[in-house]
């Protein structure tokens, strides 16, 4: 273990643990700070940068990652939950085959009372959409449910005086722990409950001072290894899981900016299309170019030049209000709006808002006709027939820009629906 920490290449961040200089710190995953140097601060980067040793994100995430989680995790607890039963059903089996009657009507009564039939209930969450935000507790009732029963199945047994093998204790100590699929700290609670209840009733019902001594200290180590194991299963898939959306947002976003990239746009624009061809509505798209950009970044320098874009990014962020409406930088200085099936004649007055508020931010700006920061707008709005491309959409806003350029800058160019769009 402290060999693999000090091969570690240089600069590469050991996620999840504070500072991976101790030789007695555990082994995490590596990544390559590049990543998190690219990403835009966001709750996922602090976590990773911040690390995540008791298993515990900010609130928000937390719960994002919750239902990541149970997501990503349904069909393996279906899975979990068939073998379970089947297990079970074997273990009545050999009850009747291996115990005296008056030991296995308790053993068997157990079973199919009450352990078999908390994890139908995990079945049927699995399966139920309304159920699925339970699964996770509908898992860790079954858990506590079978770890109880099978310490009431050893002692029953030990109650009418009958020794059954106490190694499925272990099993299912195991089973909570990695196979589950409950959060570590539901395993630990579910294991460290079934633990003590284990516990009290070996010293209540084993007669034999040598054999409790000897279980109990395999059911202690058993639940070592397996939290052991658990931790960090869970502390990769947290990993996994911040992983993931670091490397969709820098897919997805602009770095500066935070506003959706060139490439969601085309992808976002192409899906807003295809709903409005469906539903007979229509798709706006507003171009957006600061004007004498080039001269703002020779007076104030690039760095107040890149103050300046995500000023108005932020602006030009609040106007994407409904569900399938988006802001995206299309590059460099020029930015775009997709408005999903607007009204047509507000068009302009839409513009115009997005003109007031970047010249509301009073960015100077003295090289410019008018002394500070303003933008220009072209608009153009279709109604999507089967044929027609989007990208003809993105053309008609281009021109319509280009022609608010022309004329004087600082203004917004509404164009006319093109001809093969309405
Ligand atoms: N600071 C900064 N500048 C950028 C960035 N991306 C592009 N630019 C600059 O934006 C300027 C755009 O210049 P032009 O395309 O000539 O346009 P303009 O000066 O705004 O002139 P008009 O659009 O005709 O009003 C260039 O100088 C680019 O270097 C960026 O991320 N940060």
């Amino acid at each position: 273990m402290a060999q693999s920490m000090c091969c570690a290449r240089p600069g590469t961040r050991m996620i999840g643990w504070p500072v991976p200089n101790s030789s007695c710190a555990p082994p995490m995953l590596k990544i390559d700070p590049e990543l998190l140097n690219n990403a835009s601060p966001s709750p996922h980067r602090r976590a990773l940068e911040q690390g995540y040793r008791w298993l515990r994100f900010e609130d928000g995430l937390e719960q994002q990652f919750h239902d990541f989680y149970i997501q990503g995790h349904v069909a393996r607890v279906r899975l979990a939950a068939y073998m379970c039963i089947v297990l079970f059903i074997m273990f009545v089996i050999l009850d009747l085959a291996t115990l005296p009657a008056f030991v296995s009507i308790r053993t068997v009564s157990i079973r199919i009372a009450l352990i078999i039939p908390s994890f139908v209930v995990v079945l049927l969450a699995s399966y139920r959409g309304a159920w699925r935000p339970y699964l996770g507790t509908a898992v860790f009732s079954a858990a506590l449910v079978t770890g109880l029963c099978t310490v009431a199945v050893i002692g029953s047994a030990l109650d009418a005086g009958y020794q059954i093998p106490y190694e499925g204790i272990l099993l299912v100590a195991l089973f909570i722990y990695l196979i589950a699929c409950l959060e570590w700290r539901r395993a630990l609670l579910a294991n460290m409950v079934t633990l003590c209840a284990f516990v009290i009733m070996e010293f209540t019902l084993q007669t034999d001072p040598r054999a409790r001594l000897y279980q109990i200290v395999f059911m202690c180590a058993a639940n070592g290894v397996g939290a052991y194991g658990a931790y960090f299963l869970e502390h990769s898939i947290r990993t996994t899981f911040l992983v993931n959306t670091l490397l969709h947002e820098l897919a997805a976003l602009d770095g500066l900016t935070g506003l959706s990239n060139r490439r969601t746009l085309n992808i976002h624009l192409e899906r807003v299309w295809r709903q409005a061809l469906r539903d007979r509505q229509t798709v706006a798209i507003a171009m957006i170019d600061i004007d004498y950009f080039k001269r703002y970044n020779d007076r104030y320098g690039h760095a107040r030049g890149d103050a300046a874009l995500k000023a108005v990014a932020d602006v030009i962020a609040a106007q994407a209000r409904r569900p399938l409406d988006l802001t995206a930088r299309y590059g460099g200085e020029e930015f775009a709006v997709i408005w999903h099936n607007p009204v047509p004649g507000e068009l302009q007055a839409m513009g115009e808002l997005l003109t007031a508020a970047v010249a509301a931010l009073r960015i100077e700006h003295s090289d410019s006709d008018i002394g500070s920061l303003s933008v220009s707008i072209g608009v153009t709005i279709g109604l999507p027939c089967a044929g027609d491309d989007a990208a003809a959409l993105l053309r008609a806003a281009d021109q319509a820009l280009y022609q608010a350029k022309h004329q004087g800058r600082n203004q917004v160019v509404v164009s006319e629906p093109v001809a093969a769009l309405v």
